[in-house]
C-alpha cells in the first residue's frame, strides 16, 4: 500500500513570497487524491524535514547546475514559490512523472522549466528531449517565452538548449536535421508532424513530457489526439524499458485527469497537491464580487457601467470573459460606440490618448492577430481585453487589476481559471462576475464544485448606472451574438439547474431593446430550432420565428419588416436568412461556422471517450465555437 503525507500548506501558499515557514508537521493520511498532499508512492516516509525544502534557487545548489541557478537570479527569481519548493527535488528525481496542483498564478510553469531544462543541459546526444504539450496556441507560445527568458539568461560558457513551438496557424516545423531539444506545441498540430516517421523518430529517446492545463486538454476532447501522440512516440522508443517521464500540471483536477495520470504515468503516481479539499480552489489574493442583476438588460448595462467606471481608475487592466466568439465581437462594437457617444465620460474611455485600449481575442482570430492583441495588452498601460475562454488558462499577464465575468461559466472550474488572471504573483485583484436573478442557481454548483464563496455581493441598484441603451447596437451583430449564446445557455441550463424559458425571455428582451426593436423576433434555421425546442410555445411564439413551439410564419426577422433592408440595409430579408443558414449560426464571416470547421466530429471524438454523447457533445459544443482552429 502506498503512503500518502499531509503537509499543511495553507500558511506557504497564502502568500507568494516564501518567507513562511512551509512545512509545519507533516502527518500521515490515507485520503484520496484530492487533498493537500505530497503523496509519494516510491518512497513512502511518514516525514518531511523542513529544512531539507528548498526556499531559493541558491537552496538547489547541487542538485540544479549552477548555471540555471545563476539564470532564475539573473531573472530576479529570487524566491521559490510553495509550489516550487515542494515538488522541484522530487521532480528532479522521478523516474515516471508526478502530478502537481497548484493555484493559478503560482509560478507552476517555472516548476516543470527548471527540471526539463536540466535535462536538456546535461544530454549529449541529439534528439527532443522534452515535449510541452498546452491546450491553446496562446499558452504554448507563453511556455516558449518563458523557457527563452531562462535560456537567455543563462551564462555564456553553456551550450543553451534550442526551442521549438508547433502549433497550428503557424509554419514552424522541428528542425528534422538539429532538433530542439525542447518542443512546445498543441495536440492537433503536433499529432500531424508525428505522422511523419522521420519527425517521429526525432523523439526516440525524450525524457520528459509535459502536459499543461492537463485537466483542459482532457475536458476540451483531446484525449485521443494525446493517445495518438503517445503511440507514436512509443512506437519509435529507441529504449523502451526507460520510463517516459510525464509531468502533469494544473490548478484543478478532476477525475478525467486522475485516469489519464494513471493511464499516462502509472497506477501508483505520486502526486504534489498544494491544494487542501476543503480548501476555496481560488488564489486569496483574488477579491471575488458577486454583481446581483434582475435580468439581462439590467446585467449589461450595470457590468458595462462598472468597467466604464473601472476603465477610468488611474490603475486599470481588465479582461471580460464572454462565452462565444461572437459575443466578443458583439461587446467590443458595442463599446466602441458607447465609448464614442461619451456616455459614461466626456472623454472617450478608449483609444485616446491617455486612455485604455480596448483590445479582443478568441479562437477565430489568426494567429498573428491573438499574439498582437495579447502582446499590446501586455504593454500597453492601461486596457480592457474581450475574450473568450481561449486565454482562461495559464495566460499570464502581469498586473491585471481586474477579471469581469457576464454570466456563468461552461464549467464551473473554469471560473476559477478565468478570475485566476488576477491576483496573480503575490499581487491582489478583483474578479466581478455579474449574475441575472435566473442564472444565480450558478453559485451554489461553484460553491460544492470550487469552494467558491464571493467576498461581496452588490445588488445592480448599488453601482452607478449609465444609460448605455441610448447606442443603438447593429441588429444583425447583435442576432450573431443572440444565437450561439442561446446554444451556449441551453448546455448550462442542464448543468446548472437554470430556467432555459426565463433566460431565453430576459436575453430576448435585451435583444430588442439593445437594438431598439420592441417587437423583432429572431428566425431560427436548422440546429437552432432543435435546441429551442424545450422553450415553451409561449417565449418561441412571442420571440422566435420558425422555433420550437411552432409558429407558424413570423413576420419580422427575415420577415416583412426586414424585408425592405431598413435597419441594416445589407441584403433584405432573404440574405439575412440564407447569410444565417449557410455561414453557420455562431459566425459572421459566413464561412467559419461550426459546420465548416470539423468541430462536430471532435465532439463525437469527444463523446466516444468521455462517455456518453451527452457529456461529448456538450463540451465539444464549445469546442466549436472556441477550440476549432487548434486541430490544423
Ligand atoms: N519564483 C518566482 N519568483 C517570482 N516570480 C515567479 C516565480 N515563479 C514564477 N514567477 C512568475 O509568476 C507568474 C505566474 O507564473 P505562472 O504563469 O507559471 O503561474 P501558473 O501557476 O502556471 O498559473 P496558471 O494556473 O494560471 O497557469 C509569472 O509571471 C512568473 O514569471
Amino acid at each position: 500500500m502506498s503512503l500518502s503525507i499531509m503537509i499543511s500548506l495553507r500558511q506557504l501558499s497564502r502568500s507568494f513570497a516564501t518567507s513562511a515557514r512551509p512545512v509545519a508537521t507533516c502527518s500521515l493520511r490515507s485520503r484520496g487524491l484530492h487533498t493537500s498532499t505530497v503523496h509519494f508512492n516510491e518512497t513512502p516516509s511518514t516525514t518531511i524535514d523542513p529544512s531539507t525544502i528548498p526556499k531559493t534557487p541558491a537552496d538547489l545548489e547541487g542538485k540544479v547546475s549552477a548555471s540555471i541557478i545563476e539564470s532564475l537570479k539573473r531573472n530576479n527569481f529570487n524566491t521559490l514559490t510553495p509550489i516550487q519548493q515542494l515538488s522541484l527535488l522530487p521532480l528532479l528525481k522521478t523516474e515516471k512523472g508526478m502530478v502537481c496542483r497548484a493555484k493559478t498564478g503560482t509560478g507552476k510553469t517555472l516548476t516543470f522549466i527548471i527540471p526539463t531544462l536540466e535535462s536538456a543541459i546535461a544530454r549529449k546526444t541529439p534528439g527532443v528531449d522534452t515535449l510541452v504539450v498546452a491546450p491553446t496556441r496562446d499558452l504554448a507560445q507563453q511556455i516558449f517565452e518563458e523557457y527563452l527568458k531562462v535560456i537567455s539568461k543563462l551564462p555564456a560558457k553553456v551550450r543553451k538548449p534550442r526551442v521549438a513551438l508547433i502549433t497550428g496557424g503557424r509554419s514552424g516545423r522541428i528542425n528534422l536535421r538539429d532538433p530542439e531539444a525542447i518542443v512546445i506545441a498543441t495536440p492537433g498540430r503536433l499529432a500531424a508532424d508525428l505522422d511523419n516517421r522521420s519527425a517521429a523518430e526525432l523523439f526516440d529517446s525524450l525524457s520528459f513530457r509535459v502536459y499543461d492545463e492537463a485537466d483542459r486538454l482532457l475536458d476540451i476532447g483531446f484525449e485521443p489526439t494525446l493517445d495518438s501522440i503517445h503511440d507514436s512516440i512509443m512506437r519509435v522508443r529507441a529504449n523502451p524499458d526507460k520510463p517516459l517521464k510525464s509531468l502533469l500540471f494544473s490548478a484543478t483536477i478532476d477525475d478525467c485527469m486522475t485516469n489519464f495520470a494513471v493511464k499516462h504515468i502509472n497506477p501508483k503516481y505520486d502526486y504534489i497537491n498544494t491544494v487542501a479539499d476543503d480548501e476555496p480552489n481560488v488564489h486569496e489574493n483574488i477579491h471575488q464580487i458577486l454583481v446581483e442583476c434582475e435580468d439581462a438588460i439590467d446585467k449589461y448595462q450595470t457590468a458595462i457601467s462598472y468597467i466604464a467606471d473601472a476603465v477610468q481608475e488611474e490603475h486599470f487592466r481588465g479582461i471580460v470573459f464572454l462565452p462565444t466568439k461572437t459575443s466578443v465581437d458583439w461587446l467590443e462594437d458595442y463599446l466602441k460606440q458607447i465609448s464614442q457617444a461619451g456616455i459614461a465620460s466626456e472623454r472617450r474611455l478608449f483609444g485616446h490618448k491617455g486612455e485604455a485600449q480596448l483590445l479582443k481575442i478568441h479562437g477565430g482570430m489568426t494567429v498573428s492577430r491573438r499574439e498582437n492583441a495579447l502582446r499590446m495588452f501586455k504593454n500597453c498601460p492601461k486596457g480592457l481585453l474581450i475574450a473568450t475562454d481561449v486565454v482562461a488558462r495559464g495566460i499570464d499577464v502581469k498586473e491585471v487589476t481586474h477579471v469581469f465575468q457576464f454570466g456563468v461559466s461552461d464549467d464551473p472550474l473554469d471560473y476559477v481559471h478565468k478570475v485566476g488572471r488576477t491576483g496573480r504573483a503575490g499581487k491582489t485583484g478583483k474578479a466581478v462576475t455579474f449574475l441575472t436573478t435566473s442564472e444565480r442557481p450558478y453559485t451554489n454548483t461553484l460553491a460544492r464544485r470550487a469552494q467558491v464563496s464571493f467576498k461581496e455581493m452588490i445588488k445592480s441598484s448599488e453601482i452607478h448606472q449609465y444609460d448605455i441603451y441610448k447606442v443603438q447596437a447593429d441588429y444583425e451583430e447583435t442576432k450573431e451574438f443572440m444565437l450561439p449564446n442561446f446554444s451556449f445557455l441551453i448546455q448550462t441550463c442542464d448543468k446548472y439547474r437554470l430556467n432555459l424559458n426565463k433566460l431565453v425571455e430576459e436575453n430576448m428582451e435585451f435583444f430588442r431593446r439593445v437594438t431598439g426593436e420592441a417587437d423583432a423576433k429572431i428566425r431560427l434555421s436548422g440546429f437552432m430550432k432543435g435546441s429551442l425546442k424545450r422553450v415553451s410555445r409561449d417565449i418561441s411564439d412571442e420571440y422566435f420565428v420558425g422555433g420550437g413551439g411552432g409558429s407558424a410564419g413570423g413576420y419580422r426577422d427575415g420577415g416583412y419588416s426586414r424585408g425592405g433592408g431598413y435597419n441594416s440595409g445589407r441584403q433584405g430579408s432573404y440574405g439575412n436568412y440564407t447569410r444565417s443558414d449557410r455561414g453557420g449560426y455562431n459566425n459572421r464571416g459566413g464561412d467559419r461556422g461550426y459546420n465548416n470547421r470539423g468541430g462536430y466530429n471532435r465532439g463525437d471524438r469527444g463523446s466516444g471517450n468521455r462517455g456518453g454523447y451527452k457529456k461529448g457533445y456538450e463540451r465539444s459544443s464549445r469546442n466549436r465555437d472556441d477550440f476549432d482552429d487548434l486541430f490544423g
